[in-house]
């Protein structure tokens, strides 16, 4: 059993409990535990995993939240620097999963976040199991 960090940008809740939800189901399903903390935005997620991973209790992240366009270019500072901020942090060894939807509109999240649908939480999740299996395996 490992224990696991849900970070979940908590800029629409309706959206994002349904994605914390498949992600919390994929997790307990496979027997591991999981604890969530919340912050404002994408763009805290990064900071919050490796302040998290420092702090040494959690075995495996899955990152959670929505970014949906809106009229300008904050869009792609969002969503493009929440991601490559992820990315280099796996990069750095850290198991991570990226349940952040980026998306056009309302509509698009909706299918992604929803369990019964496209469960984009589950799959986060399924993803950090993965890559801690990973560590286990290659880490020296
Ligand atoms: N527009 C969205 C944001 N914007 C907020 C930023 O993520 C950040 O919290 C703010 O710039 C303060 O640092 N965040 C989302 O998660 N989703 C959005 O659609
Ligand atoms: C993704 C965003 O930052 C977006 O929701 C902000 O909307 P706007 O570009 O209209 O300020």
């Amino acid at each position: 059993m490992a224990h696991f960090l849900i970070v979940e940008a908590r800029f629409y809740a309706h959206l994002n409990d349904m994605l914390v939800a498949g992600a919390r189901a994929a997790l307990e399903d496979a027997g591991h535990t999981c604890e969530i903390v919340t912050v404002p935005g994408a763009l805290e997620v990064p900071g919050t995993i490796a302040l998290a991973a420092d702090a040494g209790r959690f075995d495996s992240f899955v990152a959670i939240g929505v970014v949906i366009r809106g009229e300008t270019y904050h869009f792609e500072i969002v969503a493009g620097e929440s991601a490559r901020a992820i990315m280099a942090l796996t990069m750095d060894g850290i198991a991570i999963g990226n349940g952040i939807l980026t998306t056009e509109n309302e509509a698009q999240a909706l299918v992604r976040a929803d369990p019964a649908q496209k469960n984009k939480g589950g799959e986060a999740a399924q993803a950090a199991m993965r890559l801690m299996e990973l560590q286990e395996a290659y880490r020296v």
